[in-house]
């Protein structure tokens, strides 16, 4: 099922949340995270965003909302949906919407991002969500075809510092430029004012991830809270 546009820009003003586990950790079971999906559409997300082939077909099944899909490969340079390859698959685990390194760095397989996401629309039909380090990969990303931009790779690829919340500034640069795309900001969102200062600056939408799905960086949260005891 393709996503329309008008259940894209039903997406503006709302919530997404972002359930992933990483490698080794004790949540990471597809079931596990298509459950961790639905509790977070009980509390009103709008969308989801998770992460692996299973986890995307789990999630599919489990919640009606919209499905944001990646594939992480690595953990260093591009490395979310790196290649076509990998974005194909995406799609074909039932993503509605491809999201993929949209930065402006070579990737593996020597394609271009337009080329990429050209062949994603041709041969799927899913959208595609650009995660963005910059202004300028935004701008190159939007001119490459992209239906969604993404501030997921702020503070991540050298171009923009690693702010401790948000990174608004950059928000606000893109939002300033009425690329006519749909602009989600992500990042170390962690509190609930924090995602109202991300719409507040411009963003369409709003994804959270560790802050609501990654108990164990919650707890350390806490843990680090309190006074050392020794
Ligand atoms: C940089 C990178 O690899 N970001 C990943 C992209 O999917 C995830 O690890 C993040 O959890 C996600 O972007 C949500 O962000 P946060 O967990 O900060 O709310």
């Amino acid at each position: 099922m393709l996503l329309t546009n008008e259940q894209l820009n039903g997406l503006k003003g709302r919530l997404v949340v972002s359930a992933q586990a990483y490698p080794g950790e004790p949540m990471r079971d597809p079931r596990t995270m298509a459950q961790v999906a639905q509790s977070a559409v009980l509390g009103g997300a709008a969308a989801v965003r998770v992460q692996g082939l299973a986890d995307i077909q789990h999630a599919r099944s489990a919640v009606e909302v919209p499905v944001i899909g990646l594939f992480k490969d690595g953990h260093e340079g591009v490395f979310i949906t790196p290649t076509l390859h990998h974005a194909l698959a995406v799609a074909q685990a039932g993503a509605h919407i491809v999201a993929l390194d949209g930065t402006r760095r070579d990737r593996p397989d020597g394609r271009s991002l337009r080329e990429t996401i050209a062949v994603i629309h041709e041969k799927t039909g899913a959208m595609v969500m650009a995660d963005c380090g910059s202004l300028d990969d935004a701008l190159a990303a939007v001119d490459a075809g992209a239906d969604v931009l993404g501030t997921t790779l702020a503070g991540y690829t050298g171009e923009r510092p690693k702010t401790d919340g948000p990174d608004l500034e950059l928000i606000e640069q893109i939002a300033a430029e009425g690329t006519g795309r749909m602009l989600i900001a992500e990042g170390r969102i962690h509190t609930p004012a924090q995602a109202a200062s991300a719409l507040s600056a411009g963003a369409d939408s709003v994804v959270v991830g560790t802050a609501i799905t990654h108990p164990t960086s919650i707890t350390s949260w806490f843990v680090d809270a309190l006074p050392t005891t020794d």
